[in-house]
């Protein structure tokens, strides 16, 4: 037997998806011709993004494998820089559930396309239902919420940060994505309270079919600014059916959660679960890398491509963010053990060139080590899950077929 590591960079989309003008940011621009890595590649190509980084992108160990090959093939466009011949299993994935988020992402990348369609909060003041409102006030002992409406994370921070500690009302906002999300102050709201009171309206939103409550604390003052911690938790509805983490699970094996795929699965099918700032999660895969064991599932999810720099639509940021986890994979692939196989690929877009804010739907790259050169083309995401399955020995009962 042999292991499987599943490494999912939040974010990192290569455009082509052709259901992208269906999709929309800044409420009315389709997300046609987004294409978070090209883009990337090309604002680093034209001296565009020099901030903390200079210079084309630097890549050459997922390049090598076949990323820049494979958006080339996902969208035709160029990614100056990555332009290896690959030496990996490479190719791209095609999305069919309807939402562009993560939890839709990670479920079809592990067997099991979303069925449904998510519930969505309405781009009005106020966003929530009055119901829904007087639920969260009394859960938390308050009189009332800030916010109450679409916003950024960072954004809303710096504008109700201040009267949050001032009037100890939770800032509750969404976004075009099926989330309600709660922000607070760590210290003088306190954390634990902000987590139980996400925990406690989260069945009350999935009852909307509203995917998950996300807890959202934040430290600092007026003075110094607030800044948003680690301790991010996410109440997600349960995935349909079981998924990839399942079917290993089930099978009396370990699935090794690292960073947010303990909460996107609503912690079904999770054996261990490491978390922390991308940083950390580094360490914990190059760690698992040391203690799986045979017929064991690493999954990971680096959330601060996402998070950090394409919300935030920082092109410099997102690819400083790509080179240091570049660098860093050799010390994953040195540990690779005969018959092992390693895939990188994403849940989605969030190109750090376009407009708005919100994610941009886009086919993801699918790069492979330890099968050899292998190219796989357009596949569904869910193929990817089932190879997984098919890799580890196991019966793929989800939506996809192997590519292997
Ligand atoms: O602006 P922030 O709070 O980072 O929000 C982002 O994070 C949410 C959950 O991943 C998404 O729905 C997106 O809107
Ligand atoms: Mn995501
Ligand atoms: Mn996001």
């Amino acid at each position: 037997m042999t292991r499987a590591f599943l490494i999912v960079l939040d974010s990192a989309g290569c455009g082509g998806a052709p259901d992208a003008h269906a999709f929309f940011n800044d409420k009315t621009v389709p997300d046609t011709g987004a294409n978070t890595l090209a883009h990337i590649a090309q604002a680093c190509a034209e001296g565009l993004a020099e901030d903390g980084r200079s210079g084309p992108l630097k890549m050459p160990n997922l390049d090598g494998l076949g990323l820049g090959a494979a958006i080339r093939l996902a969208s035709g466009d160029e990614a100056p820089g990555l332009d290896t011949i690959p030496d990996g299993l490479w190719g791209a994935a095609e999305e069919i559930s309807k939402g562009k988020d993560t939890p839709s992402g990670h479920w079809e990348i592990a067997g099991v396309p979303v069925p449904w369609e998510w519930g969505y909060f309405p781009d009005t003041q106020p966003a929530f239902p009055d119901d829904l409102t007087r639920k969260i006030c009394e859960i938390a002992g308050v009189d009332g919420i800030l916010g109450n409406k679409h916003a950024s994370g960072t954004a809303i921070l710096d504008e109700l940060g201040a009267e949050h500690v001032r009037t100890g009302w939770p800032i509750v906002y969404t976004s075009v994505d099926s989330v309600i999300q709660i922000a607070a102050h760590e210290e003088t709201f306190g954390l634990e309270r902000l987590v139980n009171l996400c925990e406690a309206i989260a069945p009350e939103v999935h009852k909307m079919q509203v995917g998950r409550a996300i807890a959202r604390p934040f430290i600092g003052s007026e003075a110094e600014g607030f800044k948003r911690t680690t301790n991010r938790r996410d109440f997600a509805m349960t995935p349909p059916s079981p998924t990839l983490c399942d079917w290993v699970h089930e099978a009396g094996r370990k699935v090794h959660a690292i960073g947010k795929i303990g909460d996107i699965f609503a912690h079904r099918g999770i054996d261990t679960l490491k978390k922390g700032a991308d940083a950390d999660l580094m360490e914990h895969l190059v760690a698992s890398s040391d203690s799986a064991q045979d017929g064991d599932l690493v999954f990971a999810n680096f959330v601060e491509f996402d998070s950090k720099y394409g919300h935030r639509r920082d092109v410099s940021g997102y690819a400083r963010a790509l080179e240091w986890f570049d660098a860093e994979i050799p010390r994953v692939l040195d540990k690779m053990r005969e018959g092992d196989l390693l895939i990188f690929t994403a849940d989605h877009g969030n190109d750090p060139t376009w407009v708005g804010t919100d994610h941009t739907r886009e086919r993801v790259p699918v790069i492979g080590a330890g099968l050899g050169m292998r190219e796989i083309g357009i596949c569904g995401f869910s193929d990817i899950g089932a190879s997984v399955a098919a890799h580890l020995g196991l019966e793929a009962r989800g939506a996809g077929k192997s590519f292997l």
